[in-house]
């Protein structure tokens, strides 16, 4: 009975679980959180993956260890392997001007758009790790001469895993190098001549593993104190990214769609074909298992409810409560959920909105629906830019910390349009990672079959007619004051 680790180390914080490599059955787990902020010292990281390996009560038994993170974050080291600058996370806007940069220099407009989905499968817009280097290369000219190596977040913590063995020893995976704008799905390959292109010359990068390759072997003095007991020599899987893991979590089969409700509000599926969508929707990223995952993310998810909490000075589960005691479509008040500026639709700038408001529609539980029903309709605008991609949806499978509200179960199959499957609460990441470090102790074609029980089917009639107000107010909206277009670029 091997045992294995998966990590996930996403926005808010990191989880550790440990598994049977065979059954998938769960033994620890363990959690830490991230500090706040859109850059992070990668050491916080570290520090996390120490404290949350020693909540799930050490790894020293396990085979293999993966790790799945955030992706996209810019990290950059220098010749002795030391961080340059804290990184620049997936969610940080302030690289939308070099964004616009890239794709005018490629043509601009549609050209532009079409000349980065073609050449890596996505258009780059602010979160992309190609567009961070070019805000690098431009507003910190003196940490950019220093940057010897660029990585993502995984490859960086699997690297520290082994041990920090020099620059050299980089590793990334098909997923997390999908989503740097500088490496291609459709090719395996790097796209160095676009990596040039931003950063002004060509650094380090990580080599890019199969979906079963060793990174090599976990150092077992890789952490200081505290805590967090390693296992000598034990295999690390390559990682992946937090999406691609979460699908490998939660076995997704032809017809289903991920929707995931963390940080970020992510739809995907599995593909068999690379995707490369000229409008900048969706973006044509590879997964875990040598396919490909098309996906479409939204900067504004789970925060949306921990804001109408806030604001309504309610718990999550009261907001749920609060929500499901208003009608649905909140008797026509919307929120319009860009909290934190937006990815999709392309609105680094832009702010939130509440429309609708009338003496009737100012209570707490109009608010409260308002706010799960804008949150869900955003992605259900992404869902029909997922199938506008070619696509299959017959039933959407909810994951990430947002699932566990009451509010977003039942209103979620009213606002997508279709039955919405709901994995008992877990953590579908790190349970994606596990199964990557089994497959890679294991060995085999294919990662082994670990069943999910237990979950819950949720279903409803669509009611088009929240979708459509959302989609008059979601053009309505102010941007924000504490940070100019010319910030940016
Ligand atoms: N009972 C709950 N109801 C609604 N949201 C919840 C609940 N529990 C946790 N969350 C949300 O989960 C979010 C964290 O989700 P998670 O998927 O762990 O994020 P990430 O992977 O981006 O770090 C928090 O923002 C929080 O609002
Ligand atoms: O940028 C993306 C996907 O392209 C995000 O999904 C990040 O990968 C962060 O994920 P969470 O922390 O929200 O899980």
């Amino acid at each position: 009975m091997p045992l294995v680790a998966g990590v996930d180390s996403s926005t808010q914080s990191c989880k550790v679980v440990v598994r049977d490599a065979e059954t998938g059955a769960l033994l620890r787990q363990g959690r830490a959180p991230h500090p706040d902020g859109t850059e992070v010292d990668p050491s916080a990281w570290w520090s996390a993956l120490a404290g949350a390996v020693d909540a799930a009560g050490g790894l020293a038994d396990v085979a293999a260890v993966s790790v799945a993170g955030q992706q996209h974050g810019m990290v950059c080291l220098d010749e002795s392997g030391a961080v340059v600058r804290p990184a620049l996370l997936w969610n940080d806007t302030r690289s939308a001007g070099a964004a616009a940069e890239l794709v005018e220099e490629a043509g601009g407009g549609a050209a532009g758009r079409r000349f980065w989905a073609d050449a890596v499968g996505s258009v780059p817009v602010a979160s992309f790790t190609v567009t961070k280097l070019r805000w690098l290369a431009r507003h910190e000219p003196e940490h950019a001469a220093r940057v010897a190596a660029v990585c993502l977040p995984h490859d960086w913590l699997t690297w520290r895993l082994a041990g920090a063995p020099g620059l050299a020893a980089l590793r990334s995976d098909r997923g997390d190098a999908s989503g740097t704008g500088y490496w291609s799905p459709a090719t395996g390959d790097y796209r160095l001549d676009l990596l040039e292109r931003a950063l002004g010359r060509v650094p380090h990068v990580p080599a890019v593993l199969g979906p079963a390759d060793p990174a090599g072997a976990v150092r077992p003095d890789a952490f200081r104190a505290p805590g967090g007991r390693l296992p000598d020599g034990a295999l690390l899987g390559p990682g992946t990214g937090d999406n691609a893991a979460a699908a490998l979590g939660v076995g997704a089969r032809a017809g289903d769609v991920i929707v995931s409700i963390g940080t970020s509000g992510t739809v995907f599926s599995v593909a068999d074909a690379p995707a490369a969508d000229p409008t900048g929707a969706v973006a044509g990223f590879a997964d875990a298992t040598g396919r490909f995952l098309p996906l479409v993310c939204t900067l504004n998810a789970a925060r949306v409810l921990d804001a109408a909490a806030a604001m309504l000075r309610v718990g999550l589960d009261e907001l749920a409560e609060l929500a499901l005691s208003a009608p649905t479509g909140a008797d026509g008040l919307v929120v319009v959920p860009y909290l934190e500026g937006e990815r999709t639709p392309d609105r680094p700038l832009a702010t939130g909105a509440v429309h609708g408001l009338t003496l009737r529609t100012s209570t707490p539980a109009h608010l409260a629906r308002a706010a799960v029903e804008g949150l869900l309709c955003a992605l259900a605008d992404g869902l029909d830019a997922l199938t506008a991609q070619g696509a299959t949806a017959r039933r959407v499978i909810l994951v990430g910390g947002g699932a566990r509200s009451a509010a977003v179960r039942r209103i979620a199959p009213e606002v997508l349009g279709m039955p919405v499957v709901v994995p008992p609460p877990g953590e579908y990441v790190a349970d994606g990672a596990a199964r990557q470090a089994a497959w890679v102790a294991l060995g085999g074609a294919a990662p082994p079959t670990w069943s999910v029980r237990g979950t819950e089917e949720y279903a409803a009639a669509p009611v088009p007619a929240v979708r459509e107000r959302y989609a008059a107010a979601r053009e309505h909206f102010l941007d924000r004051l504490d940070r100019a277009p010319a910030d940016d670029g």
